[in-house]
């Protein structure tokens, strides 16, 4: 059995988990009064910022001895995406911890309460066990509705001073899981675009087949996107590009058809349809080449459609540079952070694109260096998922792994001269 201390972690990890911040409704009030007592019991000094009302950033600091080298930032999201609880197991915001198994349930096990309570912990034994002194000061930041793009959270908090006076070098914020005993690592996300597709069209009878209805203007350009989309993945499937590396536009709702009480009016063609689209684009796309695409053959005018492209953050940096982290000598803090999940015991694979989209883009976008990394191997990818889970033995490896990971990077300073 386990000693009541190395559960302690455990239990605050679920605890953490049990707050409902899944949207539209998230509650952001009671986690974040949760993290300020933790900050308390460790010693760490915390403030929160509302730049938005009801949308608070939690930020932690832990100071270095020499305040003035830039510091380094862990940041989570305290929000979660919806869960559909008749098809868990387990009620997603129960944290239902299997004795035979070790698995903890709930939505955001993965994605990414995890991080934030390792951070945490992390912290917790560098300063409780370990008597350890940070050179850099260290900043933990929890913010809101980083899944429904971060506008009024990791957007709002770059522009402000508070942001500028943390004088941020170095960033660590949320990865994906890993199915092999490597830990992945990520140098850039994929950038969001919402795509809404409107068809118009002659209304008419049911029964009657006529050139230039709604359905077929919009069923014509389902088809084109669905073939541009296997020819993307036809190249993922060939091995020559990973997920994140080709642009993936995947249909998410249809909406046509004329209500009736009993579900809709089957007779009657209707005058007007629309179709959205996740559409993520690699940080070295062109942009334009797809806006061109979408213009002209997904919803052309002489189709009778339209569109609207809704984008989602920044897709190129303050200078116009794609927004990715060098992952090579060139970048001092790449070296540091390697070397630390070495010493760990950890393997790293090949750094990555991530293939979602996270708030180290609105970091990237500052030219500040930002790794995307949660360091749970052999662990099935589940966010976003049903029955989301993380072993409690991968949430405690993690711990072990940041305390590396944070006391090497706060350690680091640059060889001068
Ligand atoms: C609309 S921004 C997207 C944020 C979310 N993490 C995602 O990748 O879907
Ligand atoms: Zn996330
Ligand atoms: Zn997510």
């Amino acid at each position: 059995g386990k000693s009541h201390e190395e559960r302690e972690p455990i239990t605050r990890f679920k605890q953490y988990l049990r707050f409902n911040t899944a949207h539209p409704n998230p509650n952001y009030t009671a986690p974040v009064s949760f993290l300020i007592s933790q900050a308390q019991s460790i010693g760490l000094q915390f403030k929160t910022l509302e730049f938005v009302p009801n949308k608070p950033i939690l930020l932690l600091t832990w100071p270095g001895s020499d305040p003035s080298l830039p510091s380094i930032l862990l940041n989570s999201h305290l929000d979660s995406v919806p869960a559909e609880p008749d098809k868990w197991s387990h009620p997603p915001f129960s944290a239902f911890h299997s004795p035979e198994t070790g698995q903890i349930f709930a939505r955001g096990s993965q994605d990414d309460k995890c991080i934030a309570i390792q951070y945490l912990e992390a912290i917790r034994n560098l300063i409780l066990v370990k008597n350890f002194k940070p050179i850099r000061t260290v900043h933990v930041s929890c913010v809101p509705d980083e899944e429904i793009g971060g506008f009024d959270g990791m957007a709002k908090f770059v522009e402000s001073n508070e942001f500028r006076e943390l004088n941020v070098g170095f960033v660590m914020d949320e990865g994906q899981a890993s199915t092999n005993d490597d830990f992945r690592v990520f140098y850039a996300d994929r950038s969001p675009w919402h795509l809404i597709i409107r068809a118009k069209g002659a209304p008419g009878h049911g029964s009657r087949m006529f050139d230039n209805g709604a359905m077929e203007n919009l069923m014509k350009s389902v088809e084109m996107i669905t073939k541009f989309r296997e020819s993307q993945f036809d190249v993922v499937k060939a091995g020559r590009a990973a997920n994140s590396e080709v642009i993936s536009v995947n249909p998410v709702y249809l909406k046509a058809g004329i209500p009736s009480p009993t579900g809709f009016v089957m007779n009657m063609q209707p005058s007007e349809a629309k179709a959205g689209f996740d559409v993520r684009l690699p940080p070295t796309a062109d942009p334009d080449l797809i806006r061109r695409r979408i213009a002209e053959e997904w919803a052309p005018a002489i189709r009778n459609m339209s569109y609207e492209i809704i984008e989602k953050g920044p897709i190129r940096d303050y200078k116009g540079r794609p927004l990715m982290t060098l992952t090579d000598d060139s970048n001092p803090w790449w070296s540091v952070f390697k070397q630390a999940v070495t010493s760990a015991g950890g393997k790293l694979g090949k750094p990555e694109i991530l293939a979602s989209t996270t708030d180290a883009r609105y970091m990237r976008q500052l030219g500040i260096p930002a790794l995307g990394f949660s360091p749970m191997a052999n662990t099935p990818i589940l966010l976003h998922d049903h029955n989301e889970f993380l072993k409690d033995t991968v949430f405690l490896k993690g711990v072990e792994v940041y305390e590396s990971v944070i006391s090497s990077l706060s350690s680091f300073v640059e060889p001068s001269g």
